[in-house]
């Protein structure tokens, strides 16, 4: 049996992130990028993070921001994981001294074991699906028939997981985590708490088949 981790992102609502806890989740994300309509401030960020049982992994989003709004979400909010989620390079995500994952955006045509290959560093690369001018949340899949087998980094396969579809995409990609946000939803940023069972549910079955 080989478990696959789960992680609810774009959480703003203290209630969310104990109904997703609740339903199992080993991580929950929270998105740093004002132009989200998951956005959340550090304030919001900080009761929810402030308020998790232990053993739960707290993951903050960034979109290229600046070292300077970085550092005031870091020294106010006690994140346990960075996730880089814009064109950041290896060099500056390196340089905040904090264990991230890089999400990596995949198109048709890419070597995506090559774009890995990019950020040694990385605990972890987010594969998540190219959709023009939109970093993330898309809600649209890939296609999953682009990501080798074998790959230099612990794989989380994100964009339009449901439960309806994971259990094929972890057939598939054999990630070491999924990562879903539109999927669990209400409304955008407001989280379902029986999507976000159903979803969890859906992930432990396969990892039980497996
Ligand atoms: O969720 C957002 O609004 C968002 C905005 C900008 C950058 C990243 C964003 N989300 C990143 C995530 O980690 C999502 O969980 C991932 O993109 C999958 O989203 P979905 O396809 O809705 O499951």
């Amino acid at each position: 049996m080989s478990v696959v981790r789960c992680k609810i992102c774009g959480i703003t609502r203290l209630e969310d992130a104990l109904a997703a806890v609740a339903a199992g989740a080993d991580a929950i994300g929270l998105v740093f990028y004002a132009r989200s309509p998951r956005a959340v401030s550090i304030e919001q960020a900080r009761a929810i993070v402030t308020a998790l049982p232990p053993f739960v992994t707290t993951v903050g989003l960034f979109v290229d921001m600046s070292r300077a709004e970085l550092d005031e979400v870091l020294a106010a909010v006690p994140l346990d994981l960075l996730q880089f989620h814009g064109d950041e390079t290896a060099a500056e995500c390196e340089a905040v001294g904090r264990p991230y994952i890089k999400a990596l955006r995949v198109r048709a045509g890419d070597d995506v074991a090559a774009l890995v290959d990019v950020y040694p560093g990385a605990r972890a690369v987010l594969l998540d699906t190219f959709v023009e001018g939109v970093p993330g949340g898309t809600g649209q899949a890939f296609d999953w028939s682009l990501v080798p087998a074998r790959l230099s980094k612990p794989v989380i396969l994100a964009g339009g997981l449901t439960a309806s579809n994971v259990a094929a995409a972890i057939a598939q990609v054999r990630p070491y985590a999924v990562d879903v946000s539109g999927g669990v939803e209400a409304s955008k940023g407001i989280k379902d708490a029986s999507r976000v069972k159903d979803f969890v549910r859906a992930v432990r079955a396969v990892g039980e088949s497996m």
